[in-house]
């Protein structure tokens, strides 16, 4: 992976997983030879209905997850053509749950990605399949850096 990529930019402020949004998941992350893996717990800010994990947000760990094996996995980022999720459980506020992302199949740049959410028994909670394109892009620099304010950190 092109480390530069990490550094200098705007990836700090994805919701998911960037370490300098306040207001993010902060998600992170185990790379395999063939899957991605997350641990996360939902709080109670992340709640629908009383003790449920919003659906909204179950579906940004799916696309999270499926995303960062691919970016682990090429380099580059690749944007969410299409994402099909099926709730299948709740998910419990304060109770880890373990997020993987594979790969299925691809053509060309686009790539058809699998998701899964899982209690620490095993429990299928959530799954999404989804279409994922490949692209080719420039790292963008952060804000405060294109405002000539300096580095952040
Ligand atoms: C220590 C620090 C660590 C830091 C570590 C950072 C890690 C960081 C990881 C982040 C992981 C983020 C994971 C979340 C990822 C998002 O949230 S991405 C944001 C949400 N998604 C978007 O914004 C995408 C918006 N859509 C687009 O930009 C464009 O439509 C796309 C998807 C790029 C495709 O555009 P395009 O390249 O112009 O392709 P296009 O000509 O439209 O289509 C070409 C072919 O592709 C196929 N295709 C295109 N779209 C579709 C579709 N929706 N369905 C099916 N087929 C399609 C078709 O075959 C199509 O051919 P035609 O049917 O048109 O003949």
């Amino acid at each position: 992976m092109d480390k530069s990529l990490l550094n200098n930019n705007e990836y700090s402020w994805c919701f998911a997983c960037g370490k300098d949004n306040p207001s993010g998941l902060h998600m992170r992350f185990e790379i395999d030879d063939d899957k991605c893996t997350a641990y996360f717990t939902p709080r109670r800010e992340h709640q629908s209905y009383p003790g449920r994990m919003h659906g909204g947000l179950v579906a940004v760990l799916l696309d999270e997850v499926t995303g960062n094996y691919l970016f682990a996995k090429e380099g580059k980022p690749s944007y969410t053509a299409k994402i099909e999720i099926r709730y299948r459980q709740p998910l419990a506020i304060g109770e880890e749950v373990v997020c993987t992302g594979r790969e299925l199949k691809r053509k060309g740049r686009m790539v058809e990605m699998q998701g899964t959410i899982c209690k620490k028994d095993g429990t299928l909670l959530a799954e999404c399949l989804s279409k994922m394109m490949i692209v080719d892009e420039t790292p963008q620099p952060s804000r405060k850096l294109a405002a000539g304010e300096g580095e952040e950190e």
